[in-house]
């Protein structure tokens, strides 16, 4: 099986190769810039047509949620029209497309996990130009899933984890916001999903396996709960720590809005394709080591 992923270098794209190269008869092939840019729909069919792949996987995006607020226009072109550019290829091609999408669709003002079937209301420009993609996706290719996720850190790019690690490299004590909530998702764990999807009978050979999928690790926290265990473990390990101090949204300014709560139920993905991410904990704890262990 030939998977196409959009992107070179980002967190999911790099899961993906490693976690797929464990794999018997599955290769992945990655496209992106300057040949394959999705500010360019030409370069997104041209690019798609060529590698003829059995499935693709768009897991590049816009991801700069504060730089968004200044970059609407390219946010948009890249989240929304490229999005649905990369969904028509596929569709051209009569293969189906894996969409991953944000938990940031989501207001943050309900009490308890967001459900598939919940009213999205986007707070910011980069989750507006994400729900917009996923229409456009849906428009375009019936044999779509989209899967929402969250919190992404990695052993790879630019994350949450590799943050706090920095800082603490630096410093006795960071300050976190500790009132809003989601759920921390290991891109390993989504490379995991998103090869278990692509691969399963009711992807390929179904009907009910489409649509939209929620997709977080397992537990929920807050920015500084994570951090918090992420430099526990690491101290543990003999790599940077630091305390953390909690302090409210509105004591770290930023130019985008964020969700309050923007935890996920994934029970329709277990559900449906009976799988599920490992408590985030758990998760967290195999990249910490691979961090500080290098
Ligand atoms: N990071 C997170 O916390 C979360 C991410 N998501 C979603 O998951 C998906 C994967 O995220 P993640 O791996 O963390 O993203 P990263 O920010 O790590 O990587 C983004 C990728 O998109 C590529 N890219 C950006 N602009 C373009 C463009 N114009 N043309 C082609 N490629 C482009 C980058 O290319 P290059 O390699 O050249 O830099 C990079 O490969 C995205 O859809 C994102 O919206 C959802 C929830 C949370
Ligand atoms: C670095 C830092 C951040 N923060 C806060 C800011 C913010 O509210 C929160 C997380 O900061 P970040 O900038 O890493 O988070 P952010 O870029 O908002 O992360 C989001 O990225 C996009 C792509 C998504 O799709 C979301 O699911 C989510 O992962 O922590 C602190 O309180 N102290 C700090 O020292
Ligand atoms: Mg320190």
């Amino acid at each position: 099986m030939k998977i196409l992923v959009t992107g070179r270098e980002g967190q999911v794209v790099t899961s993906l190769i490693e976690r797929a190269g464990t794999l018997d008869g599955v290769e992945v092939v990655t496209v992106g810039r300057p040949e394959f840019d999705l500010a360019d729909p030409a370069s997104v069919e041209r690019v798609i047509a060529d590698i003829s792949p059995d499935i693709v996987v768009s897991a590049a995006a816009y991801t700069a949620v504060d730089l968004a607020e200044d970059e609407r226009d390219l946010a948009h072109a890249v989240n929304a029209e490229g999005a649905g550019a990369v969904a028509r290829a596929a569709a051209k091609a009569d293969i189906p497309i894996i969409h991953l999408s944000t938990d940031y669709v989501f207001a943050g003002n309900k009490d308890g996990e967001y459900l598939e079937s919940d009213p999205t209301g986007p707070i910011g420009v980069y989750g507006r130009t994400k729900l917009e993609g996923e229409r456009a996706v849906a428009e375009a290719n019936a044999r779509h899933v989209i899967l929402r996720t969250a919190w992404v850190y990695s052993p790879f790019g630019k994350n949450f984890v590799k943050t706090m690690l920095r800082l603490a490299a630096d410093r006795d004590e960071l300050t976190v916001v500790g009132d809003q909530w989601g759920n921390p998702t290991s891109a390993l764990d989504i490379a995991d999903a998103v090869l278990h999807i692509a691969r399963s009978d009711r992807l390929t050979k179904g009907t009910d396996g489409f649509g939209v999928f929620h997709l977080v690790g397992t537990g929920k926290t807050n920015w500084s709960g994570f951090a918090r265990h992420v430099l526990e473990t690491s101290g543990r390990l003999g790599g940077p720590t630091a305390d953390v101090r909690d302090i409210a949204t509105s004591d770290y300014p930023t130019k985008a809005q964020r969700p309050a709560n923007s935890c996920l139920s994934t029970d329709k993905l277990f559900d449906t394709y009976g799988w599920r991410a490992p408590d985030w904990r758990i998760s967290a704890d195999y990249v910490v080591e691979r961090l500080v262990r290098v």
